[in-house]
């Protein structure tokens, strides 16, 4: 599908624009040209890809949000990532990667046939892990959910999934699902917007990439009620969670439940039953439930939903002190572990550093669309900063 290469130059690259700039990164066979163009109303970059053996360009396909376009500078990460610092604007929205060779993008690639490169934020600070409640329908998932929601407000939300099945009369659309339609349902799907999807009960569900960063983004923990086999694509991802299953006291009382919360028809709640005697036995499944928690009593459940995730709290603090200030910093240099960044300015802006050292030892697997676990410390001299990669 490639058009032929004309004579590889760097500096003759352009993607047809008035000002451009270039940033050409070899990886193995392939050179990765970043180019921004800044065409009359907006400027965006532009991604195009030399493979020197065939000396062809290839044309990505480009997903995810990209950096706000000012002037960058670039380097190679490792095999999967290059950096990419944006200066102008707050270190916060400063730190991104084009994610070239990461397991998302080798899925994504799969699943569209061609070549794909995605967008990747970085954020600072560590994010509590996410937390998927599986279980059958009318266990109490829901009841959970909700409860939790009311008691800590400010530190737990909510991942609302798409679904095209029709909504319930107290359902709220954006709230408690995006009620969507199949087909752009699944288009979105096929250009990589979703984390996982599942057909369950006859109808399509799935959780957005979207869904569970914006709630991490607001710094809440994001709680995603998903089905079992949501649950297993979640565990093969990159997100790392923590995996609860919720089980009824018997099977009669989970049929009283369906019943008694009136909101199927008896063939929707046969259908129900039929499932969950699957998602029962898949709970056991090894390595794919953390905990198991019986939804007999319900304050007693929930009590005990509270000491799990207290348990598995491990949220740090971001050391982002000066995170919100304007940086104008540009790529130094690199060891395996670290990028060194240069304020550019000369001018230190209060807070900030004049060099500044990204740890990249403590990157933490995320949802795509963010890199989490970015650390950066400053750096008075560039003397100290290299005594850090001696
Ligand atoms: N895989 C997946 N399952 C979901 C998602 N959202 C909801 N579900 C599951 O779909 C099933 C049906 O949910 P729903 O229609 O709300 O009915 P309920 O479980 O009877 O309340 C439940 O097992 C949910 O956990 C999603 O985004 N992805
Ligand atoms: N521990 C419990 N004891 C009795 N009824 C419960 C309990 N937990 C939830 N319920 C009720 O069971 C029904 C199904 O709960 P829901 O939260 O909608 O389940 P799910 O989200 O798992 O489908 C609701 O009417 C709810 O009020």
């Amino acid at each position: 599908m490639g058009e032929e290469a004309p004579e590889f130059r760097v500096d003759t690259i352009t993607f047809g624009s008035k000002d451009c700039q270039q940033n050409a990164i070899d990886v193995g066979d392939k050179t990765y040209v970043i180019g921004r163009t800044d065409d009359d109303a907006k400027s965006s970059f532009g991604i195009k890809i030399l493979d020197k053996l065939t000396q062809t360009w290839i044309v990505p396909t480009v997903l995810g949000a990209q950096p706000p376009s000012k002037s960058h500078s670039a380097i190679l990460v490792n095999d999967e990532k290059i950096l990419i610092v944006e200066k102008g604007v707050s270190l916060n929205d400063s730190i991104w990667f084009l994610e070239i060779d990461t397991p998302f993008v080798k899925q994504q690639r799969k699943i569209k046939g061609s070549e794909v490169v995605s967008w990747s934020k970085g954020v600072l600070g560590v994010a509590q892990k996410p937390v998927v409640i599986s279980g059958p329908s009318g266990v109490g998932k829901g009841t959970l959910i909700a409860k939790l929601m009311k008691e800590y407000p400010s530190k737990f939300g909510f991942s609302v999934s798409h679904t095209t099945r029709s909504p319930r009369v107290k359902e709220i659309d954006g709230v408690h699902y995006h009620f969507a339609g199949r087909s752009k349902m699944e288009q979105d799907i096929s250009e990589g917007e979703f984390l996982e999807f599942a057909h369950v009960h006859g109808n399509l569900y799935g959780t957005s990439i979207e869904a569970v960063e914006s709630v991490t983004d607001e710094g809440k923990r994001c709680i995603l009620d998903i089905d079992v086999q949501g649950a297993r694509s979640v565990r093969a991802s990159s997100l790392e969670a923590v995996f609860i299953f919720v089980c009824p006291p018997s099977f009669e009382e989970l049929e009283q439940r369906l019943r008694a919360r009136g909101t199927e028809t008896e063939e929707q709640i046969q259908k129900r039953l039929r499932n969950a005697r699957a998602e029962l036995d898949q709970s056991n499944s090894p390595g794919l439930f953390d905990h198991l928690l019986v939804n007999d009593d319900l304050e007693a459940c929930y009590e005990n939903l509270k000491k799990l995730l207290s348990l598995d709290d491990d949220h740090k603090d971001s050391d982002g002190c000066y995170g919100k200030a304007t940086a104008c910093y540009s790529i130094l240099s690199k060891t395996e572990s670290k990028v060194f960044l240069q304020s550019e300015t000369g001018e230190v802006v209060k807070g900030g550093a004049s060099m500044l050292a990204v740890d990249l030892s403590s990157l933490t697997g995320g949802a795509p669309g963010r890199t989490r676990g970015l650390k950066t410390h400053s750096v008075n001299s560039i003397d100290n900063g290299l005594k850090g990669i001696r």
